[in-house]
């Protein structure tokens, strides 16, 4: 079972067996290596997000850090496992500056989960400012990394971190992304079992922001025929995945372990892009000059520099379009909300 789980993960890319001579030829080859930074590392995604990233061979520094004191623990754990990284922990003044330094990628989960009855924006007053004051830090100790936000309400937490970028005159729009995988994991799991079809070869574009009505599956693009009362029944499932889990979890938190996986396999793509140099396709929540909203998620190419196209969404059956156009009011207004926190902040702060 267990070997199962694993073969399956190195498909994805996600690992590799330690020291393989793939690895092997990295170090001889003196081929540029990556340090990646989890921030929020303690947590229910930061744990096993952290032991993915340990995993895979291409991140050679590991640094994890959380404002929790059993962070050093978690990297003494994992810094026993064989593989080619150096892992290790920092909580505490000045931490999260050593963390940060030099890294290529850093990695946010770091805030508070939904419980049941809440919504993503409900967790706005609290994340916004761990994610801007972290955003902060980076501005000053890694100011060229690529920066992957987890933390939500992402559709607000994203903006922010760029107005903190600006103000800080490091903001390169091509370097930030919101982390939507998990809903391309879902929709690829959901429609996967749906069709009865293996779900790793299901492509399901998700477009829109990372929020209930927000996420928007394209079923018309997976050449599957469905009938309407199975078109809404997959599509309210992708979009409220996350309160199936909370509901589930009952009071203990959201999705982590599904998480953790979407969060290295998104990783994974952009140390890909950045160190093979190979154009990379994923979807994930950037800065927009397509016209629905200011920060959008949709399919990107990736490379050395991070976002170096945005697609479109491509064409929309009438189901669709008529979500797409109830989605942008919401959309657009946590956009906004986020963006005039983030001025706020830089102005009062910084
Ligand atoms: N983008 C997405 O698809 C998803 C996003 N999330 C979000 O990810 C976030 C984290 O979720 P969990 O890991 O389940 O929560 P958690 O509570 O288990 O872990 C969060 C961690 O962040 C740490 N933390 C808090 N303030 C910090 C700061 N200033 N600096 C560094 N670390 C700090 C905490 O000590 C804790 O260890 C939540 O906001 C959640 O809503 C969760 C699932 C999916
Ligand atoms: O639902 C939540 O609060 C966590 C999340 O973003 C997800 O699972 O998609």
């Amino acid at each position: 079972m267990f070997g199962r789980f694993l073969a399956t993960k190195m498909q994805h890319g996600l690992l590799q067996k330690p020291m393989t001579p793939f690895v092997r030829m990295i170090h001889s080859s003196g081929a540029r290596l990556n340090k990646v930074a989890v921030v929020g590392a303690a947590g229910g995604i930061g744990q096993p997000l952290s032991l993915l990233l340990k995993l895979n061979p291409r991140v050679t520094a590991l640094a994890l850090y959380d404002v929790a004191p059993i962070t050093p623990g978690v990297a003494a754990d994992l810094s026993h496992l064989p593989t080619n990284s150096k892992v290790t922990g920092h909580t505490g003044d000045g931490a999260l500056a050593d963390a940060l330094k030099d890294c290529d990628v850093v990695v946010i989960p770091a805030g508070v989960p939904r419980k049941p009855g809440m919504t993503r924006d409900d967790l706005f007053n609290i994340n916004a400012s761990i994610v801007a004051s972290t955003i902060a830090q980076c501005a000053i100790s890694c100011p060229n990394a690529h920066y992957l936000i987890i933390s939500n309400p992402v559709n607000s937490t994203v903006p922010i971190a760029s107005e903190v970028l600006k103000a800080k005159k490091t903001y390169d729009a091509r370097k930030l992304y919101g982390v939507t995988s998990l809903d391309l994991c879902r929709a690829e799991t959901f429609i996967g079992e749906f069709m009865n079809k293996d779900q790793r070869q299901v492509k399901v574009p998700v477009v829109g922001g990372h929020a209930g009505k927000t996420i928007l599956p394209l079923l018309s693009h997976t050449g599957g025929a469905f009938k309407q009362e199975d078109k809404d029944a997959l599509t309210h499932r992708i979009m409220f995945g996350g309160d199936e889990v909370v509901q589930a979890k009952q009071g203990g938190g959201s999705a982590t372990l599904s998480m953790a996986y979407a969060g290295a396999r998104f990783t994974e793509s952009v140390l890909a892009a950045i160190q093979d140099g190979k154009v990379v396709e994923e979807y994930a929540f950037v800065e927009s000059k397509l016209g629905y909203a200011p920060f959008f998620s949709s399919k990107v190419s990736l490379d050395k520099g991070g976002v170096k196209e945005v697609h479109d969404v491509g064409a929309l059956d009438d189901f669709e379009k008529k979500l797409f156009e109830e989605m942008k009011p919401e959309l657009n207004a946590q956009v906004e909300k986020g963006i005039a926190f983030g001025k706020k902040y830089a102005e009062e702060k910084l």
